[in-house]
């Protein structure tokens, strides 16, 4: 049996003959032979099976008696009608029951590929509930484990393989209008290390983090991992490995393949495609942020994201520790793109506030790396982003000689190592101030710096304590300690919906702390009573909201805008543009 169809694909007519096959085979493709060729259909107006396989427009149960009558569902649904909060209800019944977060996480991924927005629903209406689950700690583990439960393309794979076809490669992908792609090469996995393509989950999250936290519609929103290869043996060994079985590419292959990458993204998607560089190694992050800076519009999370958090998250303690943010001194545990990164943004702030020079402000910082304070002697031999923090002062071994020498008033962790903030730290900042100020921004949880329950019981309850990875509540002595989430996931989704609706064409540092000083004033007197540097993740859609109208503020001041006119209130069109999970009555 042959058959002729015709229909309308990509505006013109494209026909194909189907040969063979039984009675319901009309395309061929269930009795075409492996090695006869058959074509992929789509339809361009989804209904029946079609329409239920389409996680944009799928409901579900959730399809009215009038939309399966007009869709062609009519017996491919149980009779029931459930309306979306009855889904919610059930889904989140079902996922309460898996007690090992990586089900949960397979299950929500299953979610997001059967009904997107149901998936956005959940993620909206229990953020704080399935923050840890999409997101950090349970992504970390994901990535580590993504050969075995990968099942379907969530995002762009662009690897060796690619060189020279990468404009192609982005053609492939189902969406043509991106507004913001978040591209990893998985070199640098939370605290996890190298992940190689593995590291996809990272990308997926965050996007996901846009679309839930944000309101960037989804379909505007593209994961991308890079794969030059890894340096993981134990990857490299694995027989479910999905990436290139190779050690990474380094020097001038690996440059080339950005640079394409980087210039096949402009040419495809235009001068205002948002590009987010996340979990790259230090070697190349702050090269690539430097190369890309002032021909794209870029920013790296872990560098620029982080300092922007942590900075409001600073500001917001100054009403909880006294005094003003270049009263204190800085001790960080980790000198790479974070603590680097953030050392930065503190000194640009103290330097706005102060009218001191930067090079001034940074003396009130200082960092430690793996071999030690960084001083002066050591100048020669650091790499270019830590010379900046070289201060004059003897040298120094570990964190608590460190503490001792330095006498800080806030702790920060960004080392990527756990458990670094012994007891002995702990009480040394304690005993050198009233209200120690300790972040532990290392992720997943295995990496902190210290739990919760531990900056709170070493320091006899006088921290004020935030981590990366979110910790349960603790009881000291009679008191509930509740600490905040110091994580990039409050500044990247309203940061980027603040460049997109005003069109930005490049971000600069006062954007970045326009969103500081935003995410800052969003801390109520409720969240200060009980100790928080941070509002709660329940608050985000407003809380972005606001960042986005900040930073789109300052892109308008700054004369980056593109979206013309200004709108009058930056805050009430933010909120216009954000994507909302709710069901749409199909006619
Ligand atoms: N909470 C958040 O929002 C964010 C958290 N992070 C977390 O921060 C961590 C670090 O990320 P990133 O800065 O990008 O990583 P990098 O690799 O760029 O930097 C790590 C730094 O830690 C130092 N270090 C490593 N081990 C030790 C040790 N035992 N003692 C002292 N210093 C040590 C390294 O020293 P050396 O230079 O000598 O090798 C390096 O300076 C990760 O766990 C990541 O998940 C990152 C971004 C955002
Ligand atoms: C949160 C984040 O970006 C990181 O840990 O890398
Ligand atoms: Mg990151």
């Amino acid at each position: 049996m042959s058959g002729t169809l015709k229909e309308m694909r990509n505006g013109g007519e494209v026909s194909v003959t189907s040969n063979g096959g039984g009675v319901r085979d009309s395309y061929g493709e269930d009795s075409a032979t492996e090695d006869q060729l058959i074509t992929p259909w789509t339809f361009s107006v989804a209904s029946g099976c079609s329409l239920l396989r389409d996680p944009r427009y799928n409901k579900g149960l959730a399809f009215t008696e009038g939309e399966r009558d007009a869709h062609y569902l009519r017996g491919l649904l149980p009779p029931a009608v459930f309306n979306q909060e009855l889904q919610e209800k059930r889904l989140m019944h079902n996922l309460r029951q898996y007690e090992v977060p990586l089900h949960r996480y397979t299950a929500l991924m299953d979610l997001q590929e059967r009904n997107e927005k149901l998936f956005y629903k959940l993620l909206i209406d229990n953020v704080e509930e399935l923050l840890p689950v999409v997101y950090t700690p349970t992504v970390g583990e994901a990535c580590q484990k993504y050969g075995s439960i990968f099942r379907r393309p969530q995002g762009l794979y662009i690897s060796l393989k690619e060189k020279g076809k990468i404009l192609e490669v982005l053609k492939n992908w189902p969406e043509k209008s991106i507004q913001v792609i978040v591209v990893t090469d998985g070199e640098r996995i939370l605290g996890l290390g190298d992940l190689g393509c593995q590291g996809m989950g990272i990308p997926v999250g965050k996007l996901s983090l846009y679309t839930a936290l944000g309101g960037v519609r989804p379909s505007s929103c593209l994961p991308v991992t890079i794969d030059v290869g890894t340096n993981n043996e134990k990857l490299l060994n694995d027989e479910f490995y999905i990436g290139l079985r190779q050690k990474r590419a380094t020097g001038k292959e690996y440059e080339e393949l950005l640079e394409e990458f980087m210039c096949a993204v402009k040419q495809n998607y235009g001068e205002k495609v948002l590009i987010q560089f996340e979990d790259f190694a230090n070697h190349n992050a702050f090269d690539l942020l430097e190369k890309y800076r002032s021909s794209h519009l870029v920013f790296n999370d872990d560098i620029q994201g982080t300092a922007s958090v942590v900075l409001a998250g600073l500001l917001a303690s100054l009403k909880l520790v006294g005094g003003a943010l270049a009263d204190h001194t800085f001790l960080f545990l980790g000198a790479g793109e974070a603590g680097t990164g953030i050392a930065e943004l503190i000194a640009l702030e103290i330097s706005k506030q102060t009218k001191a020079p930067v090079e001034e402000t940074r003396k009130k910082i200082w960092l430690v790396d793996s071999k030690g304070l960084i001083v002066s002697s050591r100048l020669e031999s650091l790499q270019h982003f830590k010379k900046p923090w070289a201060h004059e002062h003897k040298p120094v071994k570990g964190l608590l000689d460190a503490v001792k020498a330095i006498k800080p008033t806030v702790l920060i962790g960004s080392s990527g190592v756990g458990k670094t903030f012994t007891k002995e730290v702990v009480e040394a900042m304690a005993a050198l101030n009233e209200k120690p100020l300790i972040l532990a921004l290392s992720n997943p949880t295995s990496q902190s710096e210290c739990t919760a329950e531990e900056a709170y019981t070493w320091s006899k309850g006088k921290a004020i304590f935030a981590s990366g990875s979110p910790f349960d509540p603790v009881e000291y002595e009679g008191k509930v300690f509740v600490s905040g989430q110091a994580n990039n996931a409050y500044i990247f989704p309203g940061f980027g919906l603040g460049l997109i609706i005003s069109g930005a064409i490049r971000v600069r540092d006062e954007m970045l702390l326009a969103a500081s000083e935003a995410l800052a004033a969003q801390v109520s007197q409720e969240n200060y009573d009980k100790g928080l540097i941070y509002p709660p993740f329940s608050n985000i859609r407003k809380i972005s909201a606001h960042i986005a109208a900040d930073v789109a503020a300052k892109v308008y001041d700054l004369g980056l805008a593109t979206h013309l006119p200004r709108p009058k209130d930056l805050v009430k069109y933010a909120e216009s543009c954000m994507y909302s999970p709710g069901y749409r009555s199909y006619r």
